[in-house]
């Protein structure tokens, strides 16, 4: 039995990474935005991207969901692989595999429906049109979005009337309502304020739990307080990847080093 701590800590014991990416490009057009990326991501963890703007951390996070398909003139070579299965393949069916893929956005993009009903959208698409189960998965997953004690009384009301801070919540709760096994949220907290970023920041560390979590932030305060592992990029590479605590205490290279220590970025 793989004890649930090593699995966190050391990767994969048994070679079982639930995201693995080996020898990734991408360009748009002519120009080449990630270069030769590989990286292993265990499950049950929570991965940072940091690195200055233009690095290619949010290019990088959507070929995981296979957004970057939606921008014209992208070419990806390379694979990655989510619970070994190639995504870049030509069989897979990338609206259905795109359900397994949460995500959360740097700015709040509740639909304008009400609370209830953001979160009962996915599982509508999905076909389930049950009221007392799309009432359970709904409850239950603005519990886990820590959302539910603010909003239990006002579940019609326009989700639009929510605060910043509620409705990146919402739209968290709308992400995992669906049971996603992926989470990636690019820069969550950065339109948030203190209390809000806190409360986003101690929801990610508890739904690891549950999913696999890739986060891009600017923060590197942030970075160090949610997650096992970070990634470090600068133009369009991969520089180090390794436990969270080493990239910001002893890191061991010295693109790292200057980043972290703000001599650039
Ligand atoms: N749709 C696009 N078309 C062409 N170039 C793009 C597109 N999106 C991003 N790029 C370019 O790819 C590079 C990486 O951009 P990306 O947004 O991934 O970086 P980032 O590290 O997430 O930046 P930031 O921290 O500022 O959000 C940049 O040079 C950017 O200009």
């Amino acid at each position: 039995m793989v004890q649930k701590d090593s699995y966190i800590t050391e990767g994969s014991p048994y070679g079982i990474y639930k995201l693995r990416v080996e020898g990734l490009n991408l360009y748009y057009g002519t120009k080449q935005a990630l270069k030769d990326i590989s990286i292993k991501i265990a499950p049950n963890t929570v991965t940072a991207f940091i690195g200055p703007s233009g690095c290619g951390k949010s290019t990088f996070l959507r070929c995981f969901n296979r957004m970057n398909d939606l921008i014209e003139n992208v070419t990806i070579t390379g694979s990655v692989m989510v619970d070994d299965i190639d995504i870049y393949k030509n069989m897979i069916d990338v609206y259905q595999y795109r359900k397994k893929i949460g995500m959360v956005f740097q700015k709040p993009n509740p639909f304008p429906k009400s609370i209830f009903e953001n979160v009962a959208f996915g599982l509508r698409i999905n076909g389930e049109s049950s009221k007392s189960v799309l009432q359970g998965i709904v409850e239950s997953a603005l519990r886990q979005a820590a959302l539910w004690e603010e909003v239990k009384d006002n579940l019609n009301k326009s989700a639009l009337t929510l605060s910043g801070g509620q409705q990146q919540r919402l739209c968290i709760a709308r992400a995992i309502a669906v049971k996603p096994s992926v989470l990636l949220m690019d820069e969550p907290a950065s339109s948030l304020d203190p209390i809000s970023t806190a409360k986003i920041e101690e929801l990610i560390y508890q739904l690891k739990d549950q999913f696999t979590i890739v986060i891009v932030t600017h923060n590197m305060q942030q970075a160090a307080r949610v997650s096992d592992k970070t990634a470090f990029f600068y133009l369009g590479e991969l520089i180090e990847f390794d436990k969270t605590d080493k990239i910001f205490t002893n890191p061991s290279k010295e693109a790292t080093q200057n980043y972290i220590t703000g001599r650039f970025g």
